[in-house]
């Protein structure tokens, strides 16, 4: 335990902002050397000639007993910042550490940052004989996992906060807790992310269950705005400590952040243009949604044919580490991701990282361009905005301290632009997954872009939403509330094909499809029989009603007539009477016989359920 002698509490933090020296002998170097753990420091330059600048000014803070709040641009050596003052402070401890005491705790918002943070700290875990355990989601179950870190303890623990929350819930015999009283040393990496309400409830309980006396150090290349989303980590006389390469961005000077106009009917073949332009470059695509990326990587390799086409996403439960190390070891491969990947993540030699959408939230607009130009490399970034959208540029200047430079971005005619939009559409006509996946990616889009923080400038019923239709290969719009309400309908030319014909690729996919269809079909089908038995039942029931008046009067008018002939004599034949002469009139007995037989043919058929539609035309 830190032994820390009770001391006034200082004011709430001092700010100490140094740019990133380059001076290979900086006394700076040597005095920070000094304080470092001699096997630390061993490790270290092993690997590494000379510390970062964040690494001098943050591991000075946390080895001289402060709190630290750290800011550094994208790729400056934050995690060897943290992690090698942590593990100097675990080895002056006198004791030597059980293999179920906790030294160290390291939170990372996603799973990929926690392993890589593991992996960096291994080589040094293994110099000084300390245990380095991960606690991810994702991997094996809660209650295998909590077993193992018991029964194999742990001297260091990288975890995310959902995860290690769950741990302490399922934690009955507090066990882990038990493991937590030794610890030195909090250290939460990508901070300002856990400031999201998302993390609140399992920070609480990480919070609730460590000693309040430790180290701690919050780090990041973007801090939280607001202090008071500072009080849940319980600093100490903390020390603020912001970096910079040039006092006007937080972006590394390496890096170049450019962004595009295209309308908005031709970005994503301005994106595969892009990237068609650029065959032996290694290039990161974020996307705004899981459904993006799985639609995305659907029809990118037909389209970039003999390009590594990658993708990772929050949804995938596996998948997510190999698809990364490929990218690692693929030079000119396309990595397509959402933002899983776009806070700490380490791969080497990225050449563009293209932001297809604006972020989600306006802050990770630098750690998405901060997967590029790591450590002084050189990188690029290209952001593709619409017309609409190019308010963004001067909002991203003001409030995130990011210069975008115009980059012309060679397009193709707009005869070439409808092929290939043809050829988009085709492959729908052709695969019902991928005439689904596209209306899911596209609706998954409207609501990610919803959601954003940059609204005010970016506002959605500002936004070509039917020429990103058009973008997107749809063949029918779909049906949503952002579109209905939309007066420009009419400018989104629906495709006249019959997508009820379209298949799954699938055999067993398709015989459901198929069976579901006729089943619907037949259920229609079934409809429409009823009703017409319907529609012939009540014309027999209209007929037999007709039949039934007509039988009746036939029987008045033929007890009439034979009262007739009781009565008189027939008149001659040759004889007018009343002004029917006898022919017309025999005619037009005849006819009434004639209709009177006929009637009762028609009675006798019906009867006999010979009935048939002529007949009842007749009727009518
Ligand atoms: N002292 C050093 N000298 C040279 N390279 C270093 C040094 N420290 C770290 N690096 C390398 O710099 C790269 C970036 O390090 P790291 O991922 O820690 O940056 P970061 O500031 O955490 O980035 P991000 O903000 O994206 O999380 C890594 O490849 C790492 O190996």
């Amino acid at each position: 335990m830190i032994q820390e002698k009770k001391k006034k509490k200082k004011s709430a933090t001092e700010e100490v902002t140094s740019t990133q020296s380059d001076m290979p002998s900086d006394p700076k170097q040597t005095a920070f050397a000094e304080l470092l753990d001699p096997s630390v420091k061993e490790v270290f330059y092993s690997l590494h000639d000379r510390f970062t600048p964040v690494q001098l000014e943050a591991g000075t803070a946390l080895l001289t007993h402060k709190d630290v709040v750290v800011e550094s641009p994208t790729g400056s050596g934050k995690t060897l910042a943290f992690g090698l003052p942590l593990l100097s402070i675990m080895h002056k401890r006198t004791e030597k550490w059980k293999q179920n005491e906790i030294g160290a705790l390291i939170l990372s918002p996603t799973r990929e940052l926690a392993i890589q943070i593991a992996k960096v700290l291994e080589p040094f875990g293994k110099a000084l004989g300390y245990s380095v355990k991960t606690s991810i989601g994702g991997t094996k179950k809660d209650e295998k996992d909590l077993e193992m870190l018991i029964k194999e303890g742990c001297n260091i623990l990288v975890a995310t906060p959902g995860r290690l929350s769950k741990l302490l819930t399922l934690d009955k015999d507090q066990f882990l807790k038990r493991m937590f009283k030794t610890l030195e040393v909090l250290i939460v990496d990508e901070a300002d992310r856990f400031t999201e309400a998302a993390f609140s409830t399992s920070m609480n309980d990480i919070m609730a269950a460590i000693p309040k006396l430790r180290r701690t150090g919050l780090f990041s290349a973007t801090q939280v705005k607001e202090q008071e989303d500072l009080i849940k980590f319980t600093l100490r006389s903390s020390v603020t400590i912001k970096l910079k390469e040039r006092a006007d961005i937080v972006c590394p000077t390496a890096l170049k952040n450019y962004y595009t106009l295209c309308d908005a009917n031709l970005k994503l073949i301005t994106l595969l243009e892009f990237i068609r332009s650029k065959p032996d470059k290694k290039i990161l695509v974020f996307l705004s949604s899981w459904e993006c990326v799985v639609y995305f990587n659907s029809i990118f390799p037909r389209l970039l044919k003999k390009r590594k086409i990658l993708a990772v996403h929050g949804q995938q439960q596996s998948g997510r580490t190999t698809g990364i190390e490929v990218f690692q070891k693929t030079p000119n491969s396309v990595m397509l991701c959402t933002d899983v990947l776009s806070r700490g993540i380490d791969i080497e030699d990225i050449d563009w990282v293209v932001q297809f959408d604006v972020p989600r939230t306006s802050s990770w607009f630098v750690h998405r361009a901060g997967r590029t130009s790591r450590n002084g490399r050189e990188g690029a970034a290209l952001l593709l905005l619409t017309p609409q959208e190019s308010a963004f540029i001067k909002f991203v200047e003001k409030y995130e301290m990011v210069k975008l430079e115009e980059l012309k971005v060679t397009t193709v005619t707009t005869l070439k632009a409808e092929q290939l939009l043809e050829q988009i559409r085709r492959l729908a006509m052709g695969d019902r997954d991928i005439l689904l996946s596209g209306t899911k990616a596209f609706v998954s889009f409207v609501e990610a872009y919803k959601r954003h923080d940059s609204d005010i400038v970016c506002a959605l019923k500002d936004l070509d939403l039917m020429g990103l239709a058009h973008a997107y290969g749809l063949l029918r719009l779909p049906r949503m509330e952002e579109i209905s309400a939309r007066s420009d309908q009419d400018q989104f030319k629906r495709s006249d094909y019959d997508t009820s014909k379209i298949p799954f690729l699938t055999k067993d996919k398709e015989k459901k499809r198929v069976e579901i269809q006729e089943k619907k079909m037949g259920v229609k089908k079934q409809r429409k029989q009823a009703a017409l038995e319907k529609k012939e039942k009540k014309a027999k029931k209209e007929a037999t009603k007709k039949l039934k008046n007509i039988s009746e009067a036939n029987a008045t008018q033929k007890e009439t007539k034979d009262e007739h002939k009781t009565s008189k004599k027939r008149p001659a034949e040759s004889e007018a009477f009343d002004g029917v002469t006898p022919k017309k009139k025999q005619a037009k007995t005849a006819k009434a016989k004639d209709n009177n037989e006929n009637d009762h043919f028609l009675m006798r058929k019906m009867k006999g359920g010979r009935l048939g539609k002529k007949d009842l035309k007749a009727l009518d």
